[in-house]
């Protein structure tokens, strides 16, 4: 991969989601701490004060934290993509990677975020669709190539979604320090519907199980992974290609053993996501830390490694943050509000991929090596085979004529 010039700081965009009460909440007697007043959230320690008292914000134990958007269970899905996923794509098609992710505790919301419903779609379709409609805009002049994998990190294992038979996937990192999934199943495709097909075939296959806090809980963290190759119809010697990659994802939520009131698998699972989660919250605060020369400990789990470059490499990154309003989550929405400001504080190097022609016959030569490699290789092993073969003829030969004299 050249590179691609200059490379730009950026700040990780950090929103903030709250989702509307629930039955159940509202059948636990939990009452909503989370409200809107004016442009600010508020979210009160003491369900009992009022949202509204301006006396109430001067007290010393109320904290508060500024998140670059906040959205309250007013907060359609088209308002949550548009001011926090649309302004990525652009770069995506133009050879920039991108990243963003759902973090909260279980039932708050990231999977209605990410995923949707078939009459609320949410950030995955309605960013593909618009993708698509950008390539169409300018494929005039350009032309584009886009793979889609869909992925699932389960119990610390990677499952690919579109191809579930291959069983679990190691991680690999190329020359350039870039983590791949070794052997995931990539389709090309720049036909919004049949990638929509593949997501929802995905979808079905991935672990999702009832636990008491939520009915339908993914219990695997889901990656979808979009890359975009963009070069000139103008073909000459020089050609670039721009590669850009997006990830969008939807953790799998963390929880408190006692509250799920999980047993056996669901336990087992709990704890590899918490762990996970855990060594996520470790990277956040690592490198959230002013100074910046904290070693950050991306091998603690397969999710941190994969988002190495979603958190501390070349991407812009966006974490929407989930609560609930609920009086009863307190302790949940005080900790994720607590990740979510320190991830404010991470800094990121955005840098255009490209590659040109020179890396494709570098590409060639490394291929046409390893073939000539594996025939003179092959060929040893025909003459050793051969060698085998005729001294054993010999021996029975002479076996043969043994026997005969
Ligand atoms: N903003 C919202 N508006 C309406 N319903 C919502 C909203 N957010 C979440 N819900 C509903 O709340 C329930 C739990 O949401 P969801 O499954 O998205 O949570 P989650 O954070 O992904 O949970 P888990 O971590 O357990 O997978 C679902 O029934 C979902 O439809």
């Amino acid at each position: 991969m050249k590179d691609g010039g200059e490379s730009k700081e950026q700040q990780l965009t950090v929103a903030l989601r709250i989702r509307p009460i629930n039955e159940a909440e509202l059948g636990e007697g939990a009452t909503i701490i989370a409200h809107k007043v004016d442009e600010q959230m508020v979210v009160l320690m003491d369900p009992m004060e009022d949202p509204d008292d301006v006396l109430r914000a001067n007290r010393s134990r109320e904290k508060s934290y500024m998140f670059d958007v906040a959205f309250d269970y007013t907060a359609t899905q088209d308002t949550v993509y548009r001011l926090t996923t649309k302004g990525l794509i652009e770069g995506v098609i133009s050879g920039y990677n991108a990243t963003v992710f759902a973090y909260g505790p279980t039932g708050c919301g990231k999977t209605y975020t990410m995923l949707g419903t078939d009459w609320e779609p949410g950030i995955y379709i309605r960013t593909l669709n618009d993708l698509f409609k950008a390539i169409e805009e300018t494929s005039d002049d350009m032309e584009y190539e886009v793979l889609m994998s869909y992925m699932e990190i389960y119990n610390e294992m990677i499952r690919d979604l579109l191809n579930p038979s291959l069983g679990y996937l190691d991680l690999r990192e190329d020359s350039k320090g870039v983590i791949q999934v070794a052997g995931i199943t990539e389709v090309s495709t720049i036909n919004a519907k049949e990638i929509m097909q593949l997501l929802m075939k995905g979808n079905k296959q991935r672990t999702q199980e009832p636990t008491a806090a939520n009915k339908t809980s993914s219990r695997s963290h889901a990656i979808l992974q979009v890359t975009v190759r963009q070069k000139s119809r103008v073909k000459n010697i020089t050609q670039e290609v721009r590669v850009g990659r997006l990830f969008m994802i939807d953790l799998a939520g963390s929880e408190r053993a006692s509250q799920t009131q999980n047993r056996g698998q669901r336990m087992k699972e709990g704890a590899h996501i918490n762990r996970s989660l855990l060594a996520l919250g470790n990277c956040i605060n690592a490198l959230s830390e002013r100074g910046g020369n904290k070693y950050v400990n991306y091998r603690d789990s397969k999710l941190t490694r994969l988002l190495k470059d979603s958190l501390g490499g070349n991407s812009r990154t966006v974490m929407i943050a989930h609560i609930s309003p609920a009086s009863t989550s307190f302790e949940e929405s005080r900790n994720t509000l607590t990740y979510a400001d320190r991830a404010k504080n991470i800094k990121t190097r955005v840098k255009r991929n490209l590659l040109n022609v020179s890396y494709h016959i570098a590409q060639y030569t490394s291929i046409i090596s390893d073939l000539r490699k594996e025939i003179q290789r092959l060929k040893e092993k025909i003459d050793e085979q051969g060698l085998k073969q005729l001294r054993s003829e010999k021996s029975d030969i002479r076996n043969i004529q043994g026997d005969c004299l």
